[in-house]
């Protein structure tokens, strides 16, 4: 799968700002096109991880950096798309054909590219990025935020990968993390991987400076594709009449 092109200049949100306000704050150009934001689908109770997603997608449009998402006015999802759309900025949202319904995943606002599944979802979503974004969220969030640290680790991919700890949220999840280090399971240079803030101002400006860690699995060469074409699904069964295990 080829990456987008990131030129800024191509960049809609920095061709239309509907929200004059936002253009007296205007930031010096961000290296970021496009980030991607993984959050909760549900608000949380606190009004702090409100605020914190409205905020970030407030600092999204007045860098010029557009949103990718994963679709819908749910939870935290619908709080930072708005706040993007809202203030002019273009909004991706990938969405799986199953949760495509409105009942599931509400409205959508901007651009939405429908996909066969949930892996898809994750891949396109990441194609289409510079940087990743995890706010507050449940399983879904630690999920997509976990698959593209371990992208990063594999040297999928190069892009910085950023942790918003709102009110400490992610803390327990930090110092887990800190015990793999001590434990042997992760490497300090792979630790170095997340880049954490309890701001949205203070993790963009974390993200900007961030240069990846270098990592001997690069000459892997691995993508994050899911071609069945050019896969081949190995068969271990001695009674099937394409068994691999005769070869
Ligand atoms: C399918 C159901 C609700 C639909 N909700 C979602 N709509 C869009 N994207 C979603 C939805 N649920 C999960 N996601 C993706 O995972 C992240 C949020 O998951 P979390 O568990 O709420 O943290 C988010 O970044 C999306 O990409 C009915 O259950």
């Amino acid at each position: 799968m080829e990456e987008e092109n990131n030129c800024r200049d191509a960049s809609p949100a920095s061709k239309k700002k509907k929200n004059s306000s936002n253009s007296s704050k205007q930031q010096a150009p961000s290296r970021f096109r496009r980030v991607c934001v993984f959050c909760g689908s549900s608000p949380g109770k606190k009004p702090a991880y409100h605020l914190a997603a409205v905020q970030l997608g407030h600092h999204l449009v007045e860098r010029g950096i557009d949103l990718v998402y994963g679709g819908g006015s749910v939870g935290l999802m619908g709080l930072v798309s708005r706040a993007v759309h809202g203030g002019g900025g273009h909004v991706l949202g990938v969405v799986p054909k199953a949760v495509l319904p409105r009942e599931l995943i509400g409205e959508t606002l901007g651009e939405l590219k429908a996909v066969s599944g949930m892996h898809q979802r994750k891949a396109e979503m990441a194609r289409h990025s510079d940087a990743f974004i995890a706010l507050p969220g449940g399983y879904g969030t630690l999920e997509e935020l976990l698959e593209v640290i371990t992208w990063a680790q594999l040297g999928i991919h190069h892009k910085p990968v950023g942790l918003l700890n709102v009110d400490g949220y992610y803390d327990s999840l930090l110092t887990f993390i800190d015990k793999a280090v001590e434990e042997g399971f992760v490497t300090p240079a792979a630790r170095r991987i997340i880049v954490a803030a309890r701001t949205p101002l203070d993790l963009l400006s974390k993200l900007e400076d961030y240069a990846p860690p270098p990592h001997d699995a690069s000459s892997l060469n691995l993508t994050w594709d899911w071609d069945m074409e050019h896969h081949h699904i190995a068969i271990y069964s001695p009674d099937h009449p394409n068994s691999d295990m005769a070869r």
